[in-house]
């Protein structure tokens, strides 16, 4: 194998997909019911839904309601980068470590008007220690519709521990069987 020479960026296998991942194809449950990006049963969340594609890629869509205007008509840009945070966030279910958005840079190149569904791809690009480097593109109706909104973030491994420290109790019932499996939580 060549040796990494300095200042060259990390291989992006250098994090790999769990052998526990969902299978290319498949659906990834939403984590938690009322999860305000993916939660089915939140009243005016963005109801985002993914699916896990190859390697450590996943394909979600979120379709702009009147819940989520800011100008009349059109999406909130502050909604538009929770749908990215959402999408992006469940690459973690891929990788099998939990992880948070420690950085979540969103570029707007065109309106999205209600009733655009955004068809959101999201990948791991690298990873450096804890940091896990990502990106996305929204396209506007259409896997190979035109790009609306670009994004990068930053996701940050953290122990299981990160979600019963700052977070409530909740029942597994509330969560998908991954999410209870992280949170240590019985039926
Ligand atoms: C009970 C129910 C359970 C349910 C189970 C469900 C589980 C699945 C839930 C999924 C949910 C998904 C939803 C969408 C994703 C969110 O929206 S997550 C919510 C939004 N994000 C947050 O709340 C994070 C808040 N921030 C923090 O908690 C802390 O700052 C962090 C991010 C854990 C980092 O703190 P830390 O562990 O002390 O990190 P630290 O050791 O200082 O730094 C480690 C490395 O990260 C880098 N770093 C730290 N912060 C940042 C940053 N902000 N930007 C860039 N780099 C950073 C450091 O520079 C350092 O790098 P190196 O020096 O190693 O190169």
């Amino acid at each position: 194998m060549t040796e990494r020479q300095h200042g060259e960026p990390r291989p992006a296998d250098a994090i790999e997909r769990h052998p526990g991942a969902p299978a290319p194809g498949s659906t990834i449950a939403s984590h938690y019911r009322m999860c305000v990006g993916c939660g089915p049963d939140h009243p005016t969340g963005l109801h985002v839904t993914v699916v896990a594609g190859e390697g450590l890629t996943v394909a979600g869509t979120f379709t702009v309601t009147d819940d989520h205007q800011g100008a009349p008509g059109l999406a909130h840009g502050g909604m538009l980068s929770l749908a990215f945070d959402e999408v992006l966030g469940s690459l973690i279910w891929l990788i099998g470590k939990p992880a948070v958005t420690g950085h979540l840079e969103t570029s707007y190149r065109r309106p999205v008007p209600v009733g655009t569904t955004l068809h959101i791809d999201a990948a791991v690009d690298r990873a450096e220690g804890r940091k896990i480097f990502m990106s996305a593109t929204g396209r506007e109706n259409a896997p190979d519709g035109p790009v609306s909104v670009a994004a990068s973030a930053v996701f940050i491994v953290v122990p299981p521990t990160h979600f019963t420290d700052h977070g409530r109790p909740v029942a597994a019932s509330e969560l998908s069987e991954a999410a209870a499996k992280v949170a240590e939580v019985n039926p």
